[in-house]
């Protein structure tokens, strides 16, 4: 039965320091790097945990740092790693590098949440040439690779869930679903709105009911899927640490309110 980790990265600095960050490429915090090497652990301790055969993360210093730190971890730095723009966080647009609390006192409540949470809930999106788009040369080889893949798409100025969810699902299907077809266990180490893309299709989770999911930092979550569909083979998914996973997505939730 192949096996899918996936988990959010450890906290960064601008999770520390409560600002919204989309695609700048922020590292983690100390924090951050500690939760990295927990969630290694919590692979580690369990009893029918399959170890990962190749790794997915995404062009973002966040996530590879967590990546890094997992695999040193486990002794499998030398498995495959590959790095796409398909698995960055949701591009959050006008309101990147924007301190959460003063957005949520700007435009209330009711936006504040819509923008973070709704399927739909797309951010302003900025300037074609701003800084914010945080379009260099790493995403622009990206493309230059997924033509001959045959994908195509472009990056974005800002994203709702929905957005992400059609930029990452091809890219899924072509070459993650790949290596699972052939058996190998798959570590993704993504972002929060990845995550929740990626539970949304493959639990079939509605579009309501996505936007009271939030996702802790350096908590693995493990899916078994049928090795026949590729789809989970149980109804719901496992975080390693069900507890603190509950606590720290809290906490995600209430970010800005305080
Ligand atoms: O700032 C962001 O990019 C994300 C994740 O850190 O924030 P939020 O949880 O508000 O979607």
């Amino acid at each position: 039965m192949p096996q899918i980790i996936i988990l959010r990265h450890g906290e960064s600095e601008w999770n520390k320091s409560n600002k919204f960050c989309g695609w700048v490429d922020i590292p983690l915090s100390v924090n951050g790097k500690d939760q990295a090497l927990k969630s290694a652990d919590l692979i580690l301790q369990q009893t029918n945990m399959k170890m990962p055969d190749v790794c997915f993360t995404s062009r973002l210093t966040r996530a590879n740092q967590t990546a890094e730190i997992i695999l040193d971890r486990l002794n499998r730095l030398y498995i495959d790693t590959y790095k796409t723009w398909r698995l960055n966080e949701r591009h959050y647009g006008a309101l990147q590098g924007r301190d959460k609390t003063e957005v949520l006192n700007e435009f209330g409540k009711e936006k504040y949440m819509f923008w973070r949470r709704a399927f739909t809930g797309c951010p302003p999106l900025c300037k074609e040439d701003a800084k914010c788009r945080c379009v260099d040369g790493r995403y622009a080889i990206d493309t230059e690779d997924e033509q001959k893949m045959g994908l195509s798409g472009e990056l974005p100025r800002g994203e709702s869930l929905k957005m992400v969810i059609d930029r990452l699902m091809p890219y899924y299907r072509l070459v993650i679903e790949k290596h699972l077809s052939q058996g190998r266990n798959v570590l993704i180490v993504t972002h929060g709105s990845v995550v929740r893309a990626l539970l949304k299709v493959l639990y079939e989770i509605g579009d309501d009911a996505i936007s009271h999911i939030d996702i802790p930092n350096g908590i693995p979550i493990r899916i078994d899927l049928d090795p026949a569909t590729l789809r989970p083979a149980s109804e719901k998914w496992v975080y390693l640490d069900p507890e603190r996973a509950k606590v720290e997505a809290e906490k995600v939730r209430l970010q800005g309110f305080k």
